[in-house]
């Protein structure tokens, strides 16, 4: 009897994962996979203790350290340039036959984007006076840490989080593409961070690279010299070697105090299955030992500094680690959540001043999750413990769904940020799950005089007494960069999705740049894909949260056979809601098989049904 129920929840729960991705247009996310998780795997497997106490960190004072990032627009090839930086180096192996070599995770290497930031220290010699570097008795080294970041916008905030490691940044503009949304988004995080900026115009081997465009563009929006830009292709090695002098001349060392209690600053971590909590840091002053016990500024919560050291480029021990430097803790913290990125770590024995930290990361979409059967809810449950150590950026609570059982209500930076913990959660974890029509944090007054932010549009009482008096969605700041010829189809989509035109300028002769306040729910289902088709591809889009707007919104309820789904509910725009509802019904239509039996399928607002399909 338990087999047959367990069975049939299954088959209901499968029907309803079909249901609900032909419904919001999502590819599905549910099969199995074993456990892999090839971000532990590669980090243990290369934990280089045949290195330990080899590097001598005590000589690299501050003046002798480089901190600085590669920031760009997506594709632009930050990645690539970073595995140059690592062969030239020979902090890893030319031809170590693995492209993007920073670029651990799985999911990562399968759709060839950057989703982590990740850290590796180089040493370079480098002769201020141009001599030789081979001449060994003039060249100093130094030490150089690099940032990979991400280029995509649901990942910006692990660029803003790398920034603040950093005292530079390497600006890099594909010399084909030119300056394009995130390049104007990625400049204006690192300017404002003040760092030292050096535009690299890359890809020059391409044969239609235009690097005199680009140096006219970078002046005119950034106000960059062209003189100051360095032209490379990261893919044949041209103009390579002028990249880390650059780096040495024209980024200034860390500013720290040596002598001064010791401040750190937690940038990052994640659980390894045996080391436990990894914590990456960027000490700001002072000296860390290993052996240290160490407090947090924010739960005040003390520990031992078990194993310390660099990422060369993988995990290598080095016993201490100096201002100015950038590295990672074993402490014995028992979970992420204690590791709290932007705290700042000190020595127990002295009270410090914290560090400014960071703004804590916005969850821009939410998500019901729920385990494919739902019997598996205790598996799902551990999956997402353990993948959320490795990305504390996911929010989650518990709730319930009458169509779905028990799950997890999840908030995600924005839809590639959900699509890529559905993937890992598969991946990494094995897990099978169905997700819900994503939708973004509205808030809610109601007669009462209460406001709600409201999450799940599940969430929004039914009871007549309680009525909405008041509703506000959130809005972004989008920018757009388009081919002057696509201007007026790109205005009439942004009109259609609610949009204010806020500025209109152009990059240069050929390139529009235009910015809009839209509503978020208008861009997190298929404006990208809708600008991109009407664009030829040409568009770039970028966007940054921004404040909510009030607005006339409604909860369009979906009900089948007489029976309101709870998992299918959505909100939308008063104005909007006819043309959702009659979209939604003719898509399930399509989708529910033909069945000896009559099924209706209602779109409603309340009890008002606005559209009907049988
Ligand atoms: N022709 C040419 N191709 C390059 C060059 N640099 C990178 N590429 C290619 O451009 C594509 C993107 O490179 P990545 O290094 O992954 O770009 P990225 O900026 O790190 O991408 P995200 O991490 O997704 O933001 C890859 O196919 C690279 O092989 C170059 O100098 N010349």
């Amino acid at each position: 009897m338990g087999s047959i129920c367990r069975a049939s929840k299954t088959l209901k729960s499968q029907k309803y994962l079909s249901l609900i991705h032909a419904y919001s247009n999502f590819p599905p996310f549910s099969s199995t996979f074993t456990l892999n998780d090839s971000r532990l795997g590669v980090a243990h497997d290369f934990c280089s203790n045949s290195r330990q106490n080899s590097i001598d960190l005590a000589q690299y004072s501050p003046e002798r350290i480089r901190n600085f990032s590669i920031i760009a627009h997506v594709d632009h090839g930050k990645s690539t340039l970073a595995d140059r930086l690592l062969e030239l180096t020979g902090t890893i192996k030319r031809g170590h036959g693995q492209p993007q070599y920073l670029d651990k995770l799985q999911v990562e290497r399968e759709r060839g984007i950057t989703v982590k930031a990740q850290t590796a220290t180089m040493f370079h010699k480098y002769n201020h006076n141009g001599a030789n570097i081979k001449d060994a008795d003039k060249a100093t080294t130094y030490l150089l840490n690099l940032i990979d970041t991400p280029g995509h916008v649901d990942f910006s905030y692990e660029v803003s989080r790398s920034l603040a490691a950093c005292q530079g940044a390497l600006l890099v503009v594909d010399a084909v593409q030119g300056v394009q949304a995130q390049t104007v988004a990625n400049f204006y995080l690192a300017f404002e961070s003040n760092l030292a900026i050096i535009p690299v115009i890359n890809k020059i081997d391409q044969p239609t690279a235009d690097p005199e465009r680009v140096k006219a563009q970078l002046k005119s929006m950034f106000d960059l010299e062209p003189s100051d830009c360095l032209l490379t292709s990261a893919k044949t090695g041209l103009g390579l070697e002028q990249v880390l002098p650059s780096v040495i001349d024209r980024i200034p060392p860390p500013s720290g105090n040596t002598s001064s209690p010791l401040r750190m600053l937690l940038l990052d971590s994640y659980y390894d299955e045996y080391k436990g909590v990894i914590c990456h840091v960027a000490i700001v002053d002072g000296v860390l030992r290993k052996g240290d016990k160490i407090s947090s500024a924010a739960t005040g919560h003390t520990y031992e500094v078990a194993d310390v050291g660099i990422m060369h480029p993988e995990l290598t021990p080095t016993g201490v680690l100096l201002t100015g430097q950038v590295g990672y803790i074993v402490s014995g913290m028992r979970s992420t959540k204690e590791a709290r990125v932007g705290d700042t770590l000190h020595h127990s024995r002295f009270n410090v001043e914290s560090l400014p930290g960071f703004k804590p990361a916005k969850h821009m979409v939410f998500s019901g999750l729920y385990p494919a059967d739902g019997s598996d809810f205790d598996a799902l449950n551990h999956a997402i413990e353990r993948l959320t150590c490795n990305d504390a950026s996911v929010s989650v609570t518990k709730e319930s769904s009458s169509a779905l059982g028990l799950g997890f209500r999840c908030g995600f930076l924005g839809l590639l940020h959900m699509d890529v913990f559905h993937q890992r959660l598969e991946q990494e974890h094995g897990a099978h799950v169905i997700s819900t029509v994503p939708t973004v944090p509205y808030i809610f007054e109601y007669s009462d005089g209460s406001k709600v932010q409201v999450q799940n549009p599940a969430m929004l009482p039914s009871n007549p007494n309680k009525r909405v008096t008041a509703s506000w969605e959130p809005t972004v700041i989008a920018t757009i960069i388009i081919p002057s010829e696509y201007v007026g189809p790109v205005i009439t989509l942004c009109s259609e999705r609610r949009g204010q035109q806020l500025e209109y300028s152009f990059v240069d002769s050929q390139r529009a740049f235009m910015k809009y306040r839209l509503p978020l729910r208008e861009i997190v289902v298929d404006f990208y894909n809708e600008l991109k088709s009407i664009t030829s591809g040409y568009a770039s889009f970028d966007y940054e949260d921004s404040d909510y707007q009030e607005s006339d919104l409604v909860k369009l309820d979906i009900v089948l056979n007489g029976q309101s789904v709870d998992a299918m509910a959505t909100i939308v725009h008063k104005l909007k809601a006819q043309r959702v509802g009659r979209e939604l019904v003719e898509k399930l239509k399509k989708f529910i098989d033909r069945q000896m039996f009559e099924i209706t399928i209602q779109a409603a607002i309340g009890a008002k049904v606005i559209a009907r399909e049988t």
